[in-house]
């Protein structure tokens, strides 16, 4: 039987981001996927221009609808928009006790649209980030959860430490938006130890759904039951592939390539681990 993978997400039409990516990465993963649509966005290449949340019934069952018949091995959670649909989503996760849960604090499209309201902040640090496995800012998520600036290495560490302390069990910071000298490091804690995982930066300008694509790589090998830390490291080799391979349809930043370890298996990863 195939582990089994649940996104709680918004819909990208254009079919990089949110849910449709996640699933695209859960089947490339050998996980079965399902998902709960928080919101549906009408989005492509070039922005999102409309977004429709799905009412709090709806998702409220749907997430019913999966658990008491299906069951999850692991959870993850993308666009969650409002404090409402983020309630729901927490009195879920405690209810049923998700082990495996994948917090990625999705604000704001690379594009600038708003996916979360600001009021909705408060709520994700005090109702869902203390029972999630890994979370996974980038730098404009990270500075908004804890308000600190994040120019040097070391507040990088200190930025981990604050958002570690909001009670998640781990906290995975991409360095996407400040490459530095060609190279583009992402920064997981868990507590204990820092490693710093750093890979060449790709000059491409598609790289949509690279966060979720990351996200649902973690939650995906979490369900197939690595532990966290191989589980981040192997969705990174999967990501940078795919970003590798991204490619461009439409007039703006197209998708990341879900496909691309399965169709190009000779990629070649170039990534350092550094632990501290
Ligand atoms: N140009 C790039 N070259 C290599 N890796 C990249 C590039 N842009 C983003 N990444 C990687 O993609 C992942 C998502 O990054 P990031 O852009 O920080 O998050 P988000 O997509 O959520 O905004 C991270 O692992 C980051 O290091
Ligand atoms: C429906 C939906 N969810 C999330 C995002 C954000 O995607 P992300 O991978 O963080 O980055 P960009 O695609 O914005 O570069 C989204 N756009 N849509």
């Amino acid at each position: 039987m195939l582990p089994k993978a649940l996104t709680i997400a918004g819909s990208d039409s254009g079919g990089g981001a949110g849910i449709q990516a996640d699933l695209k990465t859960f089947q490339e993963l050998d996980t079965f996927g399902m998902s709960v649509i928080t919101a549906v966005t009408a989005q492509n290449t070039e922005g999102v221009q409309g977004v429709y949340p799905v009412e709090s019934e709806g998702i409220d069952q749907q997430i019913t609808s999966v658990m008491d018949d299906i069951g999850a091995d692991a959870v993850k959670t993308g666009m969650l928009f409002d404090k409402e649909i983020i309630g729901i989503v927490a009195e879920k996760s405690r209810y049923y006790k998700w082990p495996n849960l994948v917090v990625d604090p999705v604000m704001v499209s690379t594009s600038g649209s708003k996916l979360l309201k600001n009021e909705a902040i408060d709520a994700l640090i005090n109702e869902l980030i203390p029972q999630a496995a890994i979370i996974t800012p980038n730098i404009p998520e990270a500075k908004e959860l804890t308000g600190l600036t994040i120019q040097t290495v070391d507040d990088r560490k200190n930025t981990v430490k604050e958002m570690y302390k909001m009670g998640a069990s781990a906290v995975l910071l991409k360095g996407g938006h400040e490459k530095n000298k060609g190279k583009v490091v992402d920064l997981f804690y868990d507590g204990r130890t820092f490693h710093y995982l750093s890979v060449p930066e790709i000059n491409t300008p598609h790289t949509h759904g690279t966060g979720c694509t990351y996200a649902a790589a973690i939650t995906a090998n979490l369900a197939k039951g690595l532990p966290l830390p191989e589980a981040v490291r192997k969705a990174k080799m999967f990501i940078h592939a795919a970003i590798m391979h991204g490619f461009s349809i439409g007039k703006g930043s197209g998708p990341t390539n879900h496909a691309a370890l399965r169709l190009y298996p000779d990629t070649r990863v170039e990534m350092e681990v550094e632990t501290e």
